[in-house]
């Protein structure tokens, strides 16, 4: 099928990758001239594992082409999937203003066949409104498919290629099918629903996981009030299947391009539909609350941090993604510059997004070792693969004191005794000190 993607973000480029592997004609439009020059040469704007190679392949068999021209990429689209930035407005509501353009771009070039799919993240009522917009538009009727995306940074083409469901959201059974059609070689079991029922499936999922975050975090602060284990404590939940073993891992807060804003937009969907939602606001409050928990570890053991050198080890907002979306590295940073620490920060692939955003207040190091030279304390802010296999007695060694304060809970309780000398302050879990 010939399909065009607006917008070459994480989701509009992995869903291109993916569409023309599985024997697509695709069209990547985007607005931003220096990212399409960037994938013409066939280099990724992100760093996504598994993309790379996609992309060079399905390039050169001719399956896969990126344009800022719109008459080059929608003219002779059969299918149009929308899949632009839908980021949080000031009111905590879902900003449309990226995709009430694309849908207006999309007016001129579509005909009576052509489908238009709303894969962007928006709230209830989203895809009726764009229908209309476009409608006004165009003078016909046009057909439309909410198709929202579950993928996650960091193994966007695995949770493409092997999602555990693909959410169709139509009125109209013919565009339904076609789209239904164009998933087939993926062979993942597809849900055809309501448009309206396709937009809550996404948020109530995303709000989910996050609240499913924010409870286990609560229960790790009750842990370390008590005195319990928090990995312990998820290992034995999540073997009930009814519970599930994943995100159940306390940390530092959930962040990234999604759960923050997701969720706000969810409570404010509900609190215009007049459903108050209690449950969402103390996700986020704990949510807030738990962006803290490090910096006042931190601050509880050293009391001032003027002189102090804290290295951080991870700024991207999760793992194996550059992204800087809302990472807790950014509040702990301004927090301990605020109080006067020298930081100096490492990431693998985040560092130059990273410098974007927090600036020069802090360092940039080439590599861990750069990074906890000499420093009074590491913070682990991101578990990184790299960061998870350090062998912590070396680089304890290379610190002026042996001080771990780890956000992500990445070493097991052997390797920190192993260490001898150690200050280990865990989330969720009693501090080891040797
Ligand atoms: N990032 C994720 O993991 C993820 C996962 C699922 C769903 N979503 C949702 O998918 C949507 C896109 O997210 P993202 O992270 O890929 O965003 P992004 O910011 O990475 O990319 C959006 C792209 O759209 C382009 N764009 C904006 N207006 C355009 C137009 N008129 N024509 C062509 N291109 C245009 C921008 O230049 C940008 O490259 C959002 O609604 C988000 O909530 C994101
Ligand atoms: O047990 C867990 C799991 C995750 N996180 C944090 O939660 C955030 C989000 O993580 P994750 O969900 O893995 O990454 P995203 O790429 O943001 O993906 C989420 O947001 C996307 C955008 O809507 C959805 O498509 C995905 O299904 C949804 O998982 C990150 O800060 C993680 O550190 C935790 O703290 N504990």
């Amino acid at each position: 099928m010939k399909i065009a993607i607006l917008g070459t973000g994480y989701v509009g480029l992995s869903t291109g990758v993916c569409l023309s592997q599985i024997g697509h004609q695709v069209t990547c439009l985007d607005i931003n001239e220096q990212k399409i020059v960037q994938l013409r040469k066939g280099i990724s704007p992100i760093y996504e594992p598994g993309l790379d190679d996609l992309l060079t392949m399905n390039m050169a068999a001719g399956k896969l082409k990126f344009t800022t021209s719109q008459p080059e990429a929608l003219a002779n689209a059969e299918i149009i999937i929308v899949a632009v930035g839908t980021p949080q407005g000031d009111d905590g509501a879902a900003d449309l203003s990226y995709l009430v353009q694309a849908s207006k771009d999309i007016s001129s070039y579509i005909n009576h066949d052509t489908i238009i799919v709303i894969k962007s993240t928006v709230p209830v009522g989203t895809n009726d409104f764009i229908k209309k917009l476009i409608e006004d538009y165009c003078g016909f009727p046009v057909k439309m498919v909410s198709n929202p995306e579950f993928l996650r940074q960091g193994s966007a083409i695995d949770d493409t290629l092997k999602a555990d469901r693909i959410i169709i959201g139509s009125e109209n059974e013919e565009a339904a099918s076609k789209i239904q059609k164009m998933y087939r070689p993926l062979n993942v079991e597809v849900i055809i629903t309501s448009t309206k029922s396709a937009e809550m499936i996404k948020y109530a999922s995303n709000a989910f996981l996050a609240t499913k975050i924010s409870y286990i975090n609560e229960i790790a602060n009750l842990c370390e009030a008590v005195g319990a284990d928090v990995q312990d404590v998820a290992r034995g939940m999540g073997k009930d299947k009814r519970i599930g073993e994943e995100f159940l891992y306390a940390g530092i807060g959930y962040g990234g391009s999604c759960f923050p804003k997701d969720v706000k937009a969810l409570l404010h969907t509900a609190g215009v539909n007049g459903v108050k939602f209690p449950l969402l606001k103390e996700t986020i409050a704990i949510n807030d609350f738990q962006r803290e928990v490090l910096v006042a570890k931190v601050l509880k053991r050293f009391g001032g941090l003027k002189g102090k050198k804290i290295a951080m080890l991870g700024l991207a907002f999760k793992p194996e993604t550059d992204d800087m979306r809302e990472a807790p590295s950014i509040p702990i940073a301004a927090a301990l510059t605020k109080y006067g620490a020298e930081v100096v920060a490492y990431d693998p692939v985040a560092t130059d997004n990273a410098r974007k955003i927090i600036g020069d207040s802090i360092k940039y190091a080439g590599s861990i070792d750069e990074a906890v030279h000499e420093a009074d304390a590491v913070l682990i802010v991101t578990e990184w693969k790299e960061v998870k296999s350090i062998d912590v007695a070396e680089m304890l060694a290379k610190m002026k004191e042996p001080i771990i304060f780890d956000g992500r809970n990445c070493f097991p309780e052997e390797t920190i005794r192993a260490c001898g000398s150690v200050e280990y302050y865990p989330i969720g879990k009693p501090a080891i000190i040797i």
